[in-house]
């Protein structure tokens, strides 16, 4: 490897990266099947070129819902910065791919060495990542499983604010649940599209009676009802309900997701950028999909800013991607790490087109929030 320091590549030679852990507030906590969210702890990869370019990027794993730990996955970042530190750009890249890292790790460096290069290119990521980018994506609003009256009003708040597409946590008692879609559905009108996500809560023949009853609230699709690992369940399920079975926790990698694809497991993925290995891992994981006819749906984890627009970008820049995604989830945070604030109107998250991510890092936001 040529880490010879001509002026040339001082915009693309890697001078600093700095790592920082943070911890921020959901108050109103996030309730799924797995349990409730109250605190989001991830850390931001901030990385500098010779030249003075920036590149921000987010590792934020969720362990309640699948994967490793923040202590796993900053544990090899030491050693891997220190690695990357004197290489250009597009050789520390190179580098990471050839990395066996967990799948945070990989999304938070490849995001901040992407970012860099976009800055560098003075383009958007989502121009670096696809030839005709979208100006926006639209996205899918989330309802945690709460109360039947608070279900209702979330909904209609939503509806108020403009989304169309609307997604509702379920997988506790299965006639509560059944109460609340038909209260929502009763008080958003037969036009926008309703999702469920029951996060693994389910065994095959509850789901099966649940989907049955459910028919009647023309759902778009309902994510996860029954374990991970159970594929072939997945499949029977496929072939004996009327409703569309997406695949989310059971896709974690490139490996998964292919295992999904051939047992035919999915009508639908779930790519959650932050924990299915990356950008590039993502792209691919779609590629596959769209050869075999699945749609795919990007969803945030929850993230900061920085996470939810890496995952935006890549949404916008793939023209496969017809689907709502899942990326309005910023509300849910007590704050954010980053200076703008991200615009979501009439159901469309919109792309910043400055450089990069189109992003600030806030760091009187990220003083405050360190931990
Ligand atoms: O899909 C969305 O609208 C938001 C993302 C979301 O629901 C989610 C966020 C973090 C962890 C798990 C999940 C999930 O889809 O189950
Ligand atoms: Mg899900």
């Amino acid at each position: 490897m040529n880490r010879e320091t001509s002026s040339g590549d001082a915009a693309t030679r890697i001078s600093q990266l700095q790592c920082w852990p943070y911890q921020i507030p959901v108050p109103t906590g996030f309730r799924t099947a797995h349990g409730s969210l109250f605190g989001r702890t991830g850390a931001i990869i901030e990385l500098q070129t010779a030249a003075g370019q920036t590149g921000l990027g987010e590792i934020a794993p969720l362990p309640g819902f699948r994967g490793e730990n923040l202590d796993e996955a900053l544990q090899p970042l030491p050693q891997f910065l220190e690695q990357m530190k004197g290489c250009s750009l597009q050789e520390a890249l190179h580098l990471l791919y050839q990395t066996p890292l967990s799948g945070s790790t990989l999304f938070g460096l490849e995001v901040a060495l992407l970012d860099a290069s976009a800055h560098v290119q003075q383009r958007s990521l989502s121009s670096l990542l696809g030839a005709e980018p979208r100006s926006s994506v639209a996205v899918n609003t989330v309802i945690g499983a709460q109360s039947l009256e608070e279900t209702v009003q979330q909904a209609q708040m939503a509806v108020e604010a403009g989304f169309q597409c609307l997604k509702l946590k379920v997988g506790h008692e299965p006639k509560i649940d059944l109460k609340r879609i038909a209260a929502v559905r009763a008080a958003i009108g037969s036009e926008i599209k309703l999702r469920l996500d029951a996060n693994e809560a389910w065994d095959i023949a509850h789901t099966q009676s649940f989907l049955m009853a459910c028919a009647r609230y023309d759902i778009q699709y309902i994510e996860q009802p029954i374990k991970a690992e159970d594929l072939a369940g997945m499949r029977a399920l496929r072939l004996s309900v009327p409703i569309p079975i997406a695949a989310d926790e059971a896709v974690s990698d490139l490996a998964s997701a292919h295992r999904v694809l051939s047992m035919q497991a999915a009508d639908i993925l779930i790519i959650k950028p932050q924990l299915a290995g990356g950008i590039r891992s993502s792209q691919q994981i779609i590629q596959e999909a769209s050869a075999r006819g699945v749609q795919c749906v990007i969803t945030s984890s929850i993230e900061s800013g920085i996470g939810i627009m890496a995952a935006l970008h890549l949404a916008a820049a793939t023209p496969q991607i017809t689907l709502e995604c899942g990326l309005a989830t910023l509300n849910l945070l007590a704050d954010d790490l980053i200076v703008e604030t991200p615009v979501i109107s009439g159901g469309n998250f919109f792309v910043p087109d400055a450089a990069g991510l189109g992003v600030t890092l806030d760091r009187v936001a990220l003083q405050k929030y360190y931990r």
